[in-house]
């Protein structure tokens, strides 16, 4: 019978909210009919056994509710879908308060019992299991693609020094995702440093191990541009219950919910529902959760109470040991002295060092067993001049934009606000430092500013950074980026 238990549950809701009108004396129908919708979302029916139908509900409140305003007309339904004998129980989700590991249910008998027979125990087997009391009904068994890369794997993740306290986290958190007391799980990190892999790594090694459980992988300009067309299709309400159907929330680069206050409060409502019911939460950013520029205060202080795990950029051996296992899986072996110049070259990231990888497994493969020292090295020398780029002053506007998860049009623009004026300032900075332009050139190119206002901004940002951790770090941050 639980096998069309979705199916008799949705003809219930199709009886009540067909008869909507003549349960009470309303007037305004569509007001009714939308507050039903709220209502009943929510509702879940766990299992029906014996006549023992169990609804899930997410609080007391929803159980009075249903029986102050809709008693009769639930009863109704239930006859008319199960039979007279129905008996109706509640299950109700109960959130222990913040930092809790996980979500409980507790069965408690309803007022309804539409046979006269009161049920004085639990009906039999009713799952103790969490079911998502937000699941739009008929959405619960869709198959949603969880966006992982097979080859961002635990096996393909070479620990060292520099990331070897986030995968080990990682690793505990894809054992037991949401019962650790590492959620959300906080990763950051510059350029290239591993992030998004071990973000995967997790996912793959949930989904292998439990492969019941929902695991979404996506990056944050995503989330942002499908709650954008969720709101202009005003189906905010389906975006939120998609994501909370989710039981691995992995969301890369988060520092671009920076400047978006709308989907930051959709992400806030999200978050909370899921962390709430012992759901995981996987977030990757380049910058520490306190760098993330105007993001809400609420959402920072969230990120806090999880972990936060910073990758740094690969020590030598870690470059090394990635190198000779790229290249094995390739059949390729290289000498030592060839290992340690390769090991060397690519100091700041992985994706520079596997870019280098695989142009040695391409010449490997054109020279076969002539692949030497002197040819590695005249390798290298290619790809760094073909690399070599201009950097001019768009570009440098470019690299802030990113960084700071702005528009163009913000950076040139005349606001004062500090969350854009900061960056416009330190883009006249690089601009200044990088390229040979003028202040009035600068000024120009920054949306028509005065030179004198080029040269406030290169001065303060020179003190300013000498002693301000904050404007040091993005210093640092953004040479890197610069000349990347
Ligand atoms: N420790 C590692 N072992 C093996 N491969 C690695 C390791 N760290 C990174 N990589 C590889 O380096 C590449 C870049 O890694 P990844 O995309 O995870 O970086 P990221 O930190 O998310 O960078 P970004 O912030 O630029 O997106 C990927 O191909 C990834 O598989």
């Amino acid at each position: 019978m639980n096998e069309n238990l979705d199916l008799i549950w949705e003809n219930c809701l199709h009886f009540m909210r067909d008869n909507l009108n003549a349960a009470e004396d309303h007037t305004d129908l569509k007001k009714l009919e939308n507050s039903f919708d709220l209502l009943f979302d929510k509702v879940q029916p766990l299992s029906l056994e014996n006549f023992n139908l169990t609804l899930l509900v997410p609080s007391d409140f929803y159980k009075e509710y249903i029986e102050d305003n809709y008693l009769a007309l639930l009863s109704a339904a239930l006859k008319k879908n199960i039979g007279k004998g129905v008996k109706l129980w509640y299950s109700v989700m109960e959130n222990k308060p913040q930092g809790k590991e996980e979500a409980i249910t507790l069965n408690m008998k309803g007022k309804t019992t539409v046979s006269p027979k009161v049920q004085q125990t639990r009906p039999p087997s009713v799952s103790s299991e969490l079911v998502n009391p937000f699941a739009i009904p008929g959405m619960k068994k869709v198959e949603i693609n969880s966006n992982l890369k097979a080859d961002f794997s635990f096996d393909n993740y070479v620990e060292g020094e520099s990331n070897k306290f986030a995968a080990t986290v990682a690793r505990s958190i894809a054992k037991r995702p949401g019962s650790t007391a590492f959620n959300p799980l906080f990763l950051h990190g510059g350029y290239g440093v591993g992030k998004t892999h071990l973000g995967h790594a997790i996912g793959l090694e949930v989904k292998a191990s439990f492969p019941d459980k929902v695991v979404l992988y996506l990056s944050s300009e995503k989330f942002i541009q499908q709650f954008i067309s969720a709101a202009k299709a005003r189906k905010q309400t389906e975006f939120s219950n998609f994501y909370q159907m989710v039981d691995v929330l992995i969301i890369d680069d988060i520092q671009f919910l920076s400047g978006k206050s709308a989907t930051q409060d959709s992400f806030f409502h999200i978050f909370d529902f899921l962390h709430q019911n012992g759901k995981q939460i996987i977030l990757t950013s380049d910058k520490a959760a306190v760098d993330i520029m105007d993001i809400q205060e609420r959402i920072v202080s969230r990120f806090k109470w999880g972990l936060s795990a910073e990758i740094k950029s690969p020590d030598f051996d870690t470059r090394r040991k990635i190198i000779v296992d790229r290249l094995s899986r390739d059949g390729i072996v290289l000498t030592d002295d060839m290992l340690d110049f390769l090991a060397a070259e690519a100091q700041t990231n992985v994706r520079e060092l596997i870019g280098i990888i695989n142009a040695v497994i391409a010449y490997s493969t054109i020279y076969k067993s002539e692949l030497s020292l002197e040819l590695l090295k005249d390798t290298i020398s290619k790809i760094a001049c073909s690399k070599k780029k201009v950097i001019n002053i768009p570009y440098i506007q470019d690299v802030v934009c990113e960084y700071f998860g702005i528009k163009r049009e913000q950076l040139l623009s005349k606001t004062r606000k500090r969350e854009i004026a900061l960056p416009r300032q330190l883009a006249m900075y690089f601009s200044k430092e990088y390229t040979n332009a003028t202040f009035t050139k600068i000024g120009e190119e920054m949306g028509g500013k005065d030179h004198s206002t080029v040269m406030y901004a290169c001065d303060t940002i020179r003190d300013v950074g000498k002693m301000d951790k904050e404007i040091k770090k993005y210093l640092k941050d953004l040479t890197e980026k610069i000349k990347k």
